[in-house]
């Protein structure tokens, strides 16, 4: 999906909500064990009943890895129907990836041929050849990590390189790199007070926020300081959507709270288109 289709659909459906899918069967209603693939059954119906209010949908990888080939599975059957039924969501595999060029190149065809992502998460630890190779695929994203929402960020994101933060020479620096243009960035809700510098050096880029909801980040500060002429960001909210209920009606629970969100949004998108 190109950016210019992602704006479109933010206009449209007046959100730039990502609903994270980080299945974990301890958490999802007890009902759905039953059923053959439970993990697949919770996320149907959770797309089913919020595919209207978000633009994106974000598995995070390690919740289907962590269940072996089943959970693999899972995933390959949640985009497929993603792909599928809903082909103008926005789709994130949030899976961190990033090694030497040639490993790297087999994870962008993992996640980009195989899996059909429209992007994937990547660590920027490794520096340039561990990121051009997913940058190489058109009409793909690349999203790197810059200033993640957990308090460890302040271990090495922020420590001082050639006279800045660390994050933002990685902003700096991956700005030059072949497609550059393929590259979005994640910034933590929770660090929305950086957002102002954050869009300073990457002014156009679109922004994938976690951390509102379970991780207390604030909505309405992140689109004071990081919303740009074309909103530039996609903010995400998992467990606080998708264990909304553990019982039976844990979809409409969860559309509740994705609803709730959208309205904010809503709100927001006024001072900007
Ligand atoms: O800096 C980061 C980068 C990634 N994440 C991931 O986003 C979701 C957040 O889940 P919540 O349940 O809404 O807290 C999860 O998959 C994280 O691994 C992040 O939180 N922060």
């Amino acid at each position: 999906m190109t950016t210019n289709h992602l704006i479109s659909e933010i206009k449209k459906k007046q959100s730039f909500l990502c609903i994270g899918l980080d299945v974990d069967l301890d958490k999802i209603p007890q009902h759905l064990l039953q059923k053959e693939d439970p993990i697949f059954e919770f996320n149907k119906e959770i797309i089913d009943a919020t595919h209207h209010l978000c633009v994106a949908y974000k598995p995070n990888t390690a919740f289907y890895e962590a269940y072996g080939l089943k959970g693999w599975r899972a995933l390959e059957k949640t985009i497929n129907y993603l792909n599928e039924n809903h082909p103008n969501i926005f789709t994130i595999a949030d899976a961190k990836r990033g090694d030497i060029g040639n490993t790297s190149t087999m994870y962008a065809k993992a996640f980009f041929e195989d899996l059909q992502f429209d992007s994937v998460t990547v660590a920027p630890y490794m520096g340039k050849d561990s990121v051009e190779p997913f940058l190489a695929f058109e009409d793909k994203h690349t999203i790197m990590l810059a200033l993640t929402s957990n308090i460890g960020a302040f271990d090495f994101q922020t420590l001082s390189v050639n006279n800045q933060e660390l994050y933002k020479e990685v902003l700096e620096v991956s700005k030059t790199w072949t497609n550059s243009e393929n590259l979005m960035y994640v910034v933590g809700a929770t660090k929305a007070e950086f957002l102002a510098e954050i869009r300073q050096i990457v002014p156009d880029s679109f922004l994938l926020v976690p951390g509102v909801g379970a991780q207390g980040g604030n909505l309405q500060d992140v689109c004071k300081y990081g919303m740009n002429d074309t909103v530039g960001l996609l903010i995400n909210s998992s467990r606080g959507i998708i264990y909304a209920s553990n019982k039976e009606d844990f979809a409409t629970a969860a559309a509740h709270k994705a609803q709730d969100l959208q309205q904010q949004m809503a709100v927001e998108l006024n001072d900007c288109f």
